[in-house]
């Protein structure tokens, strides 16, 4: 479990984020969700310290993070960044392994590692040897979560990392770490300024407003069925015509419509 007690952040005399208290649960995705400058990856991250609070504590698993050595900490949490941040002079598999050579793990473990990692993000092992500008944007974020998993991490942060892929690669990627997260079950945050990504990858979703406020957080169906305040429900769309749908009946079958009569899934029952 993650705990964010009274924390704030100033840069200068701004203030990124104010006094948020925020309990992230294990084993589970939650997603912070908020427009471009509400403190989302500021909020990530200070769990890994790349970013100390001005006050306020960060606890995983009732440690203050400040009482660990930033370095260790870092090991025990992957990160994935937008641009999968690969190197671009070392092959696949050596950035996948880089942080298991570096905690001493003999080569041909690492390697061996290595291509399991490449295995459980859906990564051909015959990509290995190449190098990362030789791999389409989809497969070099697929490296960077193996990257991430290398140290077998409990948490994992990513920092919008679809935002770079097209639409079709996105939806795919994201099926993919529905799927991963079934098998692994790690403490996963997710930052997205995407409420469609949001709605489908999160647990829980966390809704921010400027200054990293928090607007609602809750499931899906939970803020899709009640939203807190105006601002939440013009951000997930609840006022527009798109989330606003109603059943007609074509040819027997049921359909669930938006607004415009545009079709958007067929019912069951
Ligand atoms: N290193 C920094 N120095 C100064 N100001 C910063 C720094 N990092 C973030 N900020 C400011 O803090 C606020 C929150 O930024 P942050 O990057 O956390 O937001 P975000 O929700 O992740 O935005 P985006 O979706 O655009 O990445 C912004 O006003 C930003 O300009």
């Amino acid at each position: 479990m993650i705990e964010f007690r009274a924390v704030t952040k100033r840069f200068g005399d701004a203030e990124a984020v104010s006094s948020l208290d925020l309990v992230i649960p294990a084993r589970r995705t939650t997603v912070l969700v908020g427009s471009s400058g509400s403190g989302k990856t500021t909020v990530l991250r200070m769990i890994n310290r790349m970013v100390d609070p001005t006050s306020g504590t960060v606890e995983i698993d009732g440690t203050d993070v400040r009482e660990r050595n930033p370095v260790e900490l870092r090991r025990g949490i992957g990160y994935v960044m937008q641009s999968a941040g690969l190197l671009p002079h070392r092959r696949v598999l050596d950035n996948v392994t880089t942080v298991l050579r570096l905690t001493k793990v003999p080569k041909a473990a690492a390697r061996e590692r290595g291509l399991e990692l490449m295995d459980t993000v859906g990564l051909d092992r015959g990509l290995a040897e190449r190098y990362p500008q030789e791999l389409s944007g989809g497969q070099q974020q697929r490296v960077g979560v193996a990257r991430a998993l290398a140290t077998d991490p409990n948490i994992l942060l990513m920092d919008e990392p679809f935002g770079a892929v097209d639409p079709i690669v996105r939806t795919e990627l994201q099926e993919e770490l529905l799927r991963l997260q079934r098998e692994l079950a790690k403490t996963i945050v997710f930052v997205t300024h995407d409420i469609d990504e949001a709605f489908r990858l999160g647990d829980t979703v966390v809704l921010l407003e400027q200054g990293g406020r928090i607007a609602q957080q809750g499931t899906p169906a939970e803020i899709l069925a009640a939203p807190a305040s105006d601002f939440v429900a013009s951000f997930i769309g609840a006022d527009r015509g798109r989330r606003r749908l109603r059943v007609v009946e074509v040819d027997g079958r049921r359909l669930a419509v938006d607004a415009d009569g545009r079709p958007a899934g067929v019912l069951e029952h």
